[in-house]
């Protein structure tokens, strides 16, 4: 059992800074979601742990030690690619038992193979070489690898992206339940928000070579630190419109397409300057009826996506926005005019500046 730690580490190539001043702590049998855009460094981090460079500036410890300068099979790691790098030569079987032999290993080798394989269902493909399974199959060998050594560290780069979407589905399930049977520290690298979600215990959002929130996933999507981390976890995408509030009576207001909003309570003075007003698709209500707090709008189409429908609308002002209603909600058609309404504790706010959030949110609704 060991923690892993990340302090200040720093990494350039040339003009491109992909690490920039990185700390991360990840607990024994803890798993940590490594999620931003793509080039944004996720990489590059998990290859300084590896030993497969090492940083410019900074500390990485396992289990209280630091392994920088260390070769990569002295670190306690056990890694899987999205590109799953089995050996071609090799089966599946010796595949596997390679992470047992990376490691001081030895002992029951069969044994061990069987275990994990018994555990990841790929008993009946042992015998076959890597391009005689399927890209899941080859996913599971992978995995198997990584986590047959019993690392203190586990680091999975994208380990889902080439798997088809039936496969990713099923794991997002299980992998969570796999990786915590093991004590190791995992770090799990994805550029998917919702596999992040779905598996991890917290997400660390990466973004320009700087991790610009570590939070659990139900945080970071009803608090998300930025604009930019808003925009990153939801789909449809949050909505945001330029706003200028103002505090009436203990109530933060602004007008958004022409309508006064309320966005909350207000702590003290309105935030000085512009802002973005964030609004998530699924806190919009729809309706024919107007009132004073409800925005006018044009709906311009209708997708119906099975478990919600979504509204492409214009909003008075021309803005367009998309709301997420349940699907046997009344929705209207394409053209109609509606009214667009949402609860103040639904409304988020980011100086438009900075894109920074401003104030804590009421929100405390999970994704
Ligand atoms: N060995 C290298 N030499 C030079 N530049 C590199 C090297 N490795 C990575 N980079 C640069 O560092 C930046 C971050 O790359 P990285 O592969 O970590 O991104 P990523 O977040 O993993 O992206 P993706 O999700 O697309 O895999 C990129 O601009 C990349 O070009």
């Amino acid at each position: 059992m060991a923690r892993l730690e990340i302090n200040s580490v720093s990494k350039a190539f040339g003009a491109a800074r992909p690490a920039d001043g990185l700390s991360l702590a990840v607990e024994p049998g803890e798993i940590v979601a490594v999620f931003g855009p793509s080039g944004s460094g996720k990489t590059v981090l998990l290859r300084m742990i590896a030993g497969m460079f090492e940083p410019d500036d900074g500390d990485i410890l396992v289990g209280g030690r630091s392994v920088v300068g260390a070769p990569p099979e002295r670190r306690g790691i056990g890694m899987a690619f999205q590109n799953f790098a089995l050996f071609p030569h090799m089966t599946a079987r010796d595949n596997i038992a390679s992470g047992l032999r990376a490691r001081a290993g030895g002992g029951d080798v069969a044994g061990r193979v069987a275990a994990i394989s018994r555990l990841l269902k790929i008993e009946h493909v042992l015998g076959h070489a890597p391009r005689e399974l399927s890209n899941g199959q080859k996913q599971r060998t992978a995995l198997a690898r990584a986590l047959i050594g019993n690392p203190d560290v586990l680091l999975l780069d994208d380990p889902l992206r080439n798997v088809d979407a039936k496969l990713r589905y099923e794991m997002r399930l299980e992998l969570p339940n796999l990786l915590r049977r093991g004590t190791a520290a995992v770090l799990y690298v994805t550029q998917d928000y919702r596999e992040a979600m779905a598996i991890a215990d917290r997400i660390a959002v990466l973004i320009d070579g700087r991790l610009t929130q570590v939070a659990t996933p139900a945080d970071i999507y009803a608090q998300p630190a930025s604009v930019a981390i808003a925009r990153l976890f939801g789909d449809p995408t949050i909505n945001l419109a330029e706003v200028s509030p103002v505090a009436e009576h203990g109530m933060l207001l602004a007008t958004v397409a022409g309508a006064r909003m309320r966005l909350g309570a207000a702590d003290g003075a309105a935030p000085a300057g512009a802002c973005w007003l964030g609004v998530r698709p699924e806190d919009l209500a729809v309706s024919s009826a107007s009132t004073d707090d409800a925005i006018p709008a044009r709906i311009l189409a209708v997708t119906p996506m099975h478990e919600k429908a979504v509204l492409l609308l214009r909003l008075a002002d021309g803005t367009e926005w998309l709301a997420a209603l349940p699907p046997d909600a009344p929705q209207g058609a394409a053209d109609d005019a509606v009214f667009v309404r949402f609860a103040p504790d639904a409304a988020m706010l980011f100086d438009r500046a900075t894109g920074l959030r401003i104030g804590a949110s009421h929100r405390l609704k999970a994704a």
